[in-house]
């Protein structure tokens, strides 16, 4: 399937005990036909009143806490087979909520953000983490600077730019920040650029992942760092490479995700050796 062209592998593990293994992943994300962004793998509840426990695999093989495209493209595809259209996950992270809405658009509550500098976490003590001291580039011309960093289930630093966010050579500096020592359990790197109160424009270097079309989680962080840095307003379209996501930061703190999602084929998957097969698609 894919949210916004963000990659992701809905992978079936109910009625079986064990998991999608990081080498897996990995193997599948070595063949061109199955590269994938994170593997949903969507197993039985763990907790009573939830639908299913849902683990998190990055394409580098490690578990994120969070996925906003991924849990669309879940929500989807149990609406398609269940015609239920709402459901509670369990994650890593805590308890979800998601929505087919009538108009097909998928709605998910991502929880509360969480702005303490060790809820982050980040290596070192900020009393503010709405501008952390953090660059890349010349030490007195930096080209990426003072970055607002907070949780959303997972890491996300969010650096503001006044010009083209496709200015900056995010393929470079991703990685360096992703992995800077500032940030123990590497982060999910944004650049975001403020074109009105209500509209973002975002490019995100995924923790574990890469460059991506799109990152739902980046898009919560960058409308919650926006709108505690007064740069926007609590709801705001957020335009991604791969098109729009609508983000509002709700008044009960809950951060709200709404977007589309696609299925694109179906097939069958070894969880442990990652040996895949396309389904055959009637003619
Ligand atoms: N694509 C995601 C984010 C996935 C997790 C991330 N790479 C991490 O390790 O935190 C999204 O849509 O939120």
């Amino acid at each position: 399937m894919n949210g916004l062209g963000n990659q992701i592998i809905v992978a079936d593990m109910r009625g079986r005990a064990d998991r999608v293994t990081p080498a897996a992943a990995i193997a599948i994300n070595a063949t061109e036909g199955t590269r994938f962004d994170q593997i949903m793998a969507v197993h039985d509840p763990r907790t009573p009143g939830t639908a299913n426990y849902i683990e998190i695999i990055n394409s580098d093989g490690s578990i994120a806490q969070a996925c906003g495209n991924g849990m669309r493209c879940v929500v989807q595809a149990l609406t398609a087979e269940q015609g239920r259209q709402r459901f509670t996950f369990e994650t890593v992270a805590g308890i979800l909520f998601g929505e087919t809405r009538d108009d097909g658009m998928i709605t998910v509550d991502m929880g509360t953000p969480k702005f303490a500098w060790y809820d982050i976490p980040l290596a070192e003590e900020f009393a503010d983490t709405r501008k952390i001291e953090l660059q890349i580039g010349p030490i007195d011309a930096p080209v990426l600077h003072s970055p607002s960093v907070a949780s959303m289930g997972n890491p996300q630093a969010t650096f503001w730019v006044h010009d083209d966010v496709w200015n900056y050579a995010l393929d470079r500096f991703g990685p360096m920040l992703e992995n800077h020592p500032i940030f123990p359990e590497r982060a999910n790197i944004s650049i975001a650029q403020v074109a009105a109160q209500d509209k973002i424009i975002l490019r995100t270097w995924e923790r574990g992942a890469g460059l991506t079309e799109a990152c739902g989680t980046a898009a919560c962080a960058a409308v919650v760092n926006g709108a505690r840095t007064r740069r926007t307003a609590r709801a705001a379209t957020v335009t991604l490479p791969g098109g729009d996501l609508f983000v509002e930061w709700r008044d009960d703190d809950h951060v709200v995700l709404t977007g589309p999602a696609e299925l694109e084929w179906t097939g069958t998957l070894d969880p442990i050796s990652g040996l895949w097969a396309r389904n055959e698609v009637a003619a």
